[in-house]
């Protein structure tokens, strides 16, 4: 069980362990990735050998979360060039394994251009090896950047949005250290809140069907020492109708030209219930994350997963990948509905927060201006 910690008020990292490492023993490099299917309850590592371990590391969540998503598909195309494997086939691999985070294809485009370049150049494959790990080494670095300008962005605008502190913020999924090379997206906003005494309670949505938001964030949370309350996807709307949310915070898998935000699926109706008690509702994610070629929402491709992650729920020692295995809470053939992700229109998004600033109101020539002032979208 991993260690139980007091909530002692002291911040600690969320993790206390890396989310992803690279590292060089005897026997060659590895990936090392700390399990996301096996929080909170285990502390478990997965040390992956090659790109095809780290597809279905990404296809379980063992590693998820769009930002994380890029930088291990990065250090995916970095191995495979290491071990000697054919890169171009690894990248693909590694952009195909899931298709709605931008971020994914733009790390491994990263990693896969740095080696295509070296070789260009004349280089011979190790240090075409070497350019494609150093690609990874550094979209990492800028990933945990990014984070920590985000969240002074993200806290600046809630105290502007809301004078007097206390925040009371909901949030949904996960979105902390779990999903970065930093504190995260949204969570780290919230994060920020707490270390600097402005936040009063983070209300969790727990995230039907693999629960992101009861296993990692509430896991995050709590090793924060910030006062945080878990509830059911179904109970936010009493919330809202009891005046406890002061603002919706969460991340985002792709953002549209137009301001059109893909995230976790149940991100749509809280912009709804935002909309309709007048409550803000902000979406945190890095540059990255906005994608210039997918003009609007409608040319999204939100990943549809297998029915069997809303009809079962985790057995002891079963991994949380709703992989089968384990209890099932419906008749064994109920057919499932099961989007990973859904789609809120910019019109009912009050801000998109990135390391760049605060986009408000989300209009395609403010998103396009604020991407425009980032190093990060000149990058292939
Ligand atoms: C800020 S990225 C985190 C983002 O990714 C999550 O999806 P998943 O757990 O399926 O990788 C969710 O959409 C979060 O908002």
């Amino acid at each position: 069980m991993a260690d139980q910690y007091a909530q002692s008020g002291e911040d600690k990292p969320s993790t206390g362990i890396p989310v992803i490492r690279w590292e060089e023993p005897p026997e060659g490099p590895v990936v090392v990735l700390l399990d996301q299917t096996r929080l909170p309850a285990e502390e478990v590592e997965l040390v992956c050998t090659d790109a095809p371990a780290l597809v279905d590391a990404i296809r379980t969540l063992a590693v998820r979360g769009a930002p994380l998503l890029g930088i291990a598909g990065a250090y995916g195309v970095a191995l495979a060039a290491a071990r000697g494997f054919d890169v171009e086939e690894a990248a693909v691999a590694l952009a195909g394994a899931r298709p709605t985070a931008v971020n994914l294809s733009v790390g491994v485009r990263r990693a896969a251009s740095a080696h295509r370049a070296a070789l260009a150049g004349g280089a011979g494959a190790e240090s075409a090896a070497k350019a494609a790990l150093a690609a990874a080494r550094q979209l990492h670095r800028e990933d945990a950047e990014a984070s920590g300008r985000m969240a002074a962005h993200g806290l600046a605008l809630l105290d502007e949005l809301l004078p007097g502190g206390g925040h009371r913020i909901l949030t949904h999924c996960n979105t902390g250290s779990l999903v970065s090379g930093g504190a995260g997206t949204a969570f780290a906003v919230a994060l920020a809140a707490h270390r600097q005494g402005r936040l009063r309670r983070l209300w969790v949505d727990e995230t039907r069907p693999l629960l992101q938001g009861a296993r990692l964030t509430a896991y995050e949370a709590a090793r924060s020492g910030m006062a945080y309350t878990l509830l059911t996807d179904n109970a936010a709307g009493s919330l809202f109708a009891a005046g406890e949310v002061d603002a919706v915070l969460i991340g985002a898998d792709r953002i549209a030209a137009d301001g059109s935000v893909a995230n976790k699926v149940g991100s749509y109706p809280l912009a709804v219930l935002a909309r309709y008690h007048h409550v803000p509702f902000i979406v945190v994610a890095p540059v990255t994350t906005v994608d210039p070629d997918t003009p609007d929402g409608a040319s999204i491709e939100v990943e549809q997963r297998p029915g069997y992650e809303v009809t079962e729920v985790a057995a002891p020692n079963v991994p949380v990948t709703g992989a089968g295995g384990g209890v099932p809470v419906a008749p064994l053939g109920t057919q499932a509905y099961n989007p990973a992700f859904d789609v809120t229109p910019p019109e009912l998004v009050t801000a998109i927060v990135t390391e760049e600033g605060a986009v408000s109101p989300v209009t395609a020539e403010a998103l396009a201006e604020m991407c425009a002032r980032s190093p990060q979208a000149t990058i292939d």
